[in-house]
This record gives C-alpha cells, sequence and structure tokens, in this order.
C-alpha cells in the first residue's frame, strides 16, 4: 500500500483526511453510516467509504451522504489504474481488488471536493487492511466482535480481537462495544501499549432520541448508535467544533445528531422491500410478497437477524398496514432465501437461524438456496454475450440444503413438532424470485415473507 500510494502521489494528501477509522466484526458499516451522517447534519462535508456493495460498486463511495455519480467514479478510476498500470510490473503487481477501491476511496476524498471528514470502514481484520494505511486518524472505533473470516483472523476471539486492535494508533482516542470478556482483554491491552484509553460505550438509549426512530433498524443497531454517537463528538472536539452542536441538559442528544441518526441510510441491512411488480397486480393496498434483506453472514448477525425477522414479522401481522406489510387475515409464509460463501459453515449458521426463530415462535415454511448468480450472462471483452447458457455448479446449494433438512429431521425426530419446509435450490437469483411472484400471484389468499440472507456475502 505504501508503494501504491507514492505512486498515486497521496501520501501527503492522505495525512490531511480527518479520519473516522471503524474496524469489527459486526456493525462496521452501520457505525460508519451513523457517524457519517451525524457529521453531515452538523454541516460538514463528508466522505464514506464502506463495503461491500449491494448493486453497485459506487454505494462504497458517498460523498456528503450521496454514493459517487458514475462520471466522477469513472475518471478517478482510470486516473488511478492508469498511473498505477504505468508504475507497477513483475516487482510490485497491480493491487488486488480491495486494495484498489480503498486507493481509490483516498483519492476521492482527498482531490475533487476536499471533505471535512473521511470516514473509513476497514475491509477485513484491521492490522493489515488497506485502509490501516492512514497514520493518524481523528478518532477510531471497534464495533461487535464475533467470528468470522476465521481462515484469515484466526480461530479464537482473542486472534480476531488482536487483528482489529491494529488500528489503535498513539495519540488517537479510541471507542469500543461491550465485547466479550476475552476479546475486551486484548484491545485493554493494545490500547494500554499504545497508551491510549478504550472506552467503552453503551448501547445508545432510545429515550436520548426525542422518539425519533433510527435510520436503521434492528436493536443491534443502538449499539452501533452509540458507537457512531461516541466517534461523532470526539471528532467535532478534537477539530474544534463543539460550538456546532447544542447540548441539552435533559440528557437527549443534540438535534443534529437526532437528525443524523434518524435519516442515516444502508442498503440491505434489515431493509424492507415490499415487491412492487407483484402488488401492483394485487386490488388490495397491501402486498402479498415482501423481501426482508440482510447481509447477515455470521452466527452472531443470524441470530440479530433472526430476532429482528421473527419482531417485524410478528409486528407486521398485528398491525396490518400499507404497502410493506402483508395482508391482515391472510395465511403469511416464511420462506427462507439463502446463500453463503463455502468457506463458511452452514452446520454453524442454519441452526443459529432456525433455533432464534424457533425460540420467538416462528417456523419456515420453505428455504430457497440459490447461488450468488444475478445475470445469466457474463459479457466476455468483446462485449458480446456467450453463445450458450454458463453451466452454474450448484453443488454448493445443494449441501446448504442438505444441512437445512438434516436440521429439520432432527428437528422432528426431537419434539415431533416443525416447519414442514421443503426446500429447493435455484441456479439463480432472478430464477427465485420469479418463482416466489409466481407462487405468490397463484395463491392469493397467501402472502409470503421472505428472509433473504446472505445474499452478498462474497470476499469484500
Ligand atoms: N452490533 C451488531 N451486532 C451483531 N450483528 C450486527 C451488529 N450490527 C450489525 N449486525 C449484523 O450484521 C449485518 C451487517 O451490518 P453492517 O453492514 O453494519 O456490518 P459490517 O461489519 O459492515 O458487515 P460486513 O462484514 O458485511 O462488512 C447487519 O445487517 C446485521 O445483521
Ligand atoms: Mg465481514
Ligand atoms: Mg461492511
Amino acid at each position: 500500500m505504501a508503494k501504491y500510494l507514492q505512486i498515486l502521489e497521496l501520501e501527503e494528501p492522505i495525512a490531511r483526511l480527518k479520519v473516522v477509522h471503524v474496524a469489527g466484526t459486526k456493525g462496521k458499516g452501520s457505525t460508519c453510516t451513523f457517524a457519517e451522517s451525524i457529521l453531515r447534519s452538523c454541516g460538514f462535508r463528508t466522505g464514506l467509504f464502506t463495503s461491500p456493495h449491494l448493486i453497485d460498486v459506487r454505494e462504497r463511495f458517498r460523498l456528503d451522504g450521496l454514493d459517487i455519480s458514475e462520471e466522477k467514479f469513472i475518471r478517478y478510476f482510470w486516473w488511478c489504474w492508469n498511473k498505477l498500470k504505468v508504475k507497477t510490473g513483475d516487482d510490485i503487481p497491480m493491487p488486488a481488488y480491495f486494495r484498489f477501491l480503498a486507493l481509490l476511496a483516498f483519492k476521492i476524498f482527498s482531490d475533487e471536493q476536499q471533505v471535512d471528514v473521511a470516514v473509513l470502514e476497514v475491509g477485513l481484520g484491521g492490522k493489515y487492511d488497506a485502509t490501516n494505511v492512514v497514520k493518524a486518524p481523528v478518532v477510531c472505533g471497534i464495533s461487535s466482535l464475533g467470528y468470522d473470516h476465521m481462515e484469515i483472523l484466526g480461530n479464537s476471539l482473542v486472534e480476531i480481537a488482536g487483528e482489529k486492535a491494529g488500528i489503535l494508533k498513539k495519540g488517537v482516542p479510541a471507542y469500543t462495544v461491550p465485547q466479550p470478556e476475552v476479546a475486551m482483554s486484548v484491545l485493554k491491552q493494545r490500547a494500554s501499549e499504545l497508551g491510549v484509553s478504550i472506552r467503552i460505550v453503551p448501547p445508545l438509549d432510545p429515550r436520548q432520541l426525542e422518539d425519533q426512530p433510527l435510520g436503521l433498524h434492528g436493536e443491534h443497531q443502538y449499539m452501533n448508535a452509540g458507537l457512531a454517537v461516541a466517534l461523532a463528538n470526539t471528532w467535532l472536539e478534537r477539530q474544534g467544533h463543539l460550538d456546532r452542536i447544542h447540548v441539552k441538559d435533559h440528557g437527549t442528544l443534540p438535534d443534529q445528531f437526532i437528525k443524523g441518526l434518524s435519516i442515516a441510510c444502508l442498503q440491505g441491512r434489515a431493509q424492507i422491500v415490499p415487491d412492487l411488480q407483484v402488488s401492483s397486480e394485487c386490488k388490495d393496498t397491501s402486498c402479498p410478497l415482501v423481501f426482508y434483506l440482510d447481509g447477515a453472514h455470521s452466527p452472531e448477525s443470524m441470530e440479530i437477524c433472526a430476532k429482528w425477522f421473527s419482531h417485524v414479522t410478528k409486528k407486521d401481522a398485528a398491525q396490518p398496514g400499507p404497502l410493506e406489510q402483508p395482508r391482515s387475515g391472510i395465511n403469511s409464509k416464511k420462506i427462507l432465501l439463502f446463500n453463503c460463501m463455502s468457506v463458511r459453515d452452514p452446520q454453524i449458521l442454519l441452526p443459529r437461524l432456525l433455533d432464534t426463530c424457533a425460540q420467538k415462535g416462528l417456523c419456515f415454511d420453505q428455504a430457497l438456496f440459490v447461488p450468488n448468480q444475478s445475470q445469466y450472462n457474463k459479457l466476455g471483452s468483446h462485449a458480446s454475450p456467450p453463445p450458450g447458457r454458463e453451466q452454474i455448479d450448484l453443488s454448493w446449494q445443494l449441501s446448504l440444503q442438505t444441512v437445512w433438512e438434516d436440521l429439520l429431521r432432527g428437528k422432528k425426530g426431537l419434539n415431533g413438532t416443525s416447519s414442514s419446509g421443503a426446500s429447493l435450490v435455484f441456479e439463480s437469483l432472478p430464477s427465485a424470485i420469479k418463482w416466489l411472484r409466481e407462487t405468490s400471484q397463484q395463491n392469493q389468499s397467501t402472502s409470503c415473507q421472505v428472509i433473504f440472507l446472505g445474499i452478498f456475502d462474497y470476499f469484500q
């Protein structure tokens, strides 16, 4: 990275950026999004770099809260690409995907618009992450730690926490959320070696928000929001801008903070998406097919997500309302649409989901497994579609299906009750969605609530 920064002449510009840096297993992106939104609401020009993206790579680079425009993205992309291409070769190869994107973020944030603050999410780990070239961030945060990317970061929480603690720096205040004891002691140890304090921030109390809901949904977001408030506050303090906010004496947050937290948005995190195609053909005002999207792909986030899905689907049934919700007085089917990378262990992920849902009284009627294929054809270098349909390898999805079926069989064996959930494997996402639409159109007396997990789980 140091060499690439030299090639792109980014060393000095990076040193000038006023960075908020966040690592963690879960909640990094949400914490960054909240922190950015708060500081924008305080009147600052912001850059936000997160990962992964849901649909378009430009989602990873936001300027003043908006995805970078195509025109700017293309301009910066080629500027970096061409410069690197000339100066790299056998000894220094072109940077890998995530490194390139991080370099692009540095270029974008330091160049064209001179942002007041750059909020950076670590891609993977911390110590060796591409974003960790920032030598002196204004403040850093470590969100919830748990088990993920063990093939790279190590198998124990101690090792994982050690990697994440690699973003802590001498002289830079640090914050974290309540963590498992072993992880916390690693963070504290590293902080004390560096002579900095790491403060533990409790989850935000909803009362501090004066009845405004958070822009990102789910109980766990209060944890991320609490961390984001501490990061934004410290950034303001260290930059000498505390005069911009009016601290109230009755324990609620400053108005700009409340506004920032309530308008924050990040696609694909506890996002409820009614299927507009199906609902447009439905006479009723509510929607027969609703997707509950989330990027969960670690055991902790599967559990969090299961709680969220159980909670919102129960609430929707109790308070039938407009489009977002399924129709009242109608059977509702709970369907799982799932994929995860083969480095993850479905024997851990799927039971965690199923058990948490079962504890909340929710059983799945069906489970669908799909590869991350979103298109049928890939374009080659001559921009023409290949002549035949690509053969898609579904062996991983078939093994996910087997794990699921075994789980259900095990549960049936134990207590005789279980969701009857037939499971299916589809060759692509569009084909699964087509099937869901057809099914819900054919069966108007049933609404489908589809929890859609792990689909954009890929290697950053
Ligand atoms: N504090 C948390 N504790 C546990 N799970 C969380 C927490 N925050 C978010 N999640 C779960 O992780 C998903 C991703 O959230 P977010 O994008 O904020 O995390 P991330 O650390 O950026 O994840 P990724 O590894 O996908 O980059 C959420 O949709 C939710 O399921
Ligand atoms: Mg991750
Ligand atoms: Mg992320």
